[in-house]
């Protein structure tokens, strides 16, 4: 049997081989100057991720709004079954694995299968992890997780070895949108170390040297949401210290 890996998937990982590292700026759809964001955004993400987690309205509409100002590709960030649209090119086919609710680990992706499969969206496959201080964010309520501490990075790290295990090849560690602090530098590390499949950091990165450390660290991508919401102009030093750091990743290898 041969697995195939769509256009998207196959774009970011050639992203990945050469600069190190991928940007993902994510768009919540409910968000007002949508197309100010998305005007400022499209010289420097590598794709956009359109999602928000307290339900969805106008996602159509929100997903044609950008498509009309960049060709960047649009990958949805579904927060339920109610998070896809045929407009967007791909999906994270997301498990949240460390949920004590199995709707949200393996319920909810299988109701939206149908439509992702009639919308013609490209999944690419992805364990969801929701980490310390998660909990305290809108993700950690709606998708009732049992948290992963931060201080035993070796529970993430598992983790994403079961999503690897399970043929997923997208781990995202979510400290939660808006997060007080973001992932730490060892769950990262020994995550990419034991699994070895793509990592995507996100929640809480707000400043460049952050981002930067992040991707030394091991992470392959790197989400921001609310700086952008705030200050759109802060996606120019965020993808510079992001492919800073991807190319001295790559040095090091
Ligand atoms: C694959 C399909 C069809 C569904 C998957 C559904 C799953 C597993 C959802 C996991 C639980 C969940 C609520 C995820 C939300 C992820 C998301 C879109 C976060 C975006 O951030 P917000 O939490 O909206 O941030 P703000 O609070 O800043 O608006
Ligand atoms: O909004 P922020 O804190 O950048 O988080 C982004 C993303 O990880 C949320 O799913
Ligand atoms: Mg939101």
């Amino acid at each position: 049997m041969e697995i195939k890996i769509g256009k998207v998937e196959k774009r970011l990982n050639e992203i990945i081989e050469e600069e190190g590292a991928v940007y993902l700026t994510l768009l919540d759809p409910e968000e007002e100057n949508i197309e100010e964001i998305a005007e400022k955004v499209k010289d420097y993400a590598d794709a956009i991720m359109v999602g928000g987690s307290i339900g969805v309205v106008n996602l159509d509409e929100a997903v044609k709004q950008i498509k009309k100002i960049t060709k960047l590709p649009i990958i949805l960030f579904p927060g339920n079954v109610d998070g896809l649209s045929k407009y967007a090119d791909a999906v994270f086919y997301m498990s949240l694995m460390n949920s004590s609710n199995t709707y949200w680990a393996i319920t909810a992706p299988t109701l939206g299968a149908i439509t992702i499969l009639k919308y013609n969206l490209e999944p690419i496959p992805m364990a969801y992890l929701c980490i310390e201080p998660a909990k305290k964010t809108a993700v950690g309520y709606v998708g009732e997780i049992r948290e992963i501490p931060q201080n035993k990075p070796k529970i993430a790290a598992m983790y994403c070895l079961s999503a690897k295990f399970f043929g997923m090849r997208w781990a995202y560690l979510e400290a939660g949108s808006g997060a007080p602090y973001p992932v730490n530098n060892e769950t990262i590390s020994l995550s990419k170390k034991l699994s070895g499949i793509n990592i995507i950091v996100g929640g809480g990165i707000r400043k460049p040297e952050i981002a930067y450390e992040k991707v030394l660290a091991g992470a392959d991508a790197i989400v921001t949401g609310n700086l952008l919401e705030e200050n759109p102009n802060a996606v120019e030093m965020m993808y510079e210290a992001i492919k800073k750091a991807g190319k001295e990743k790559l040095k090091n290898r």
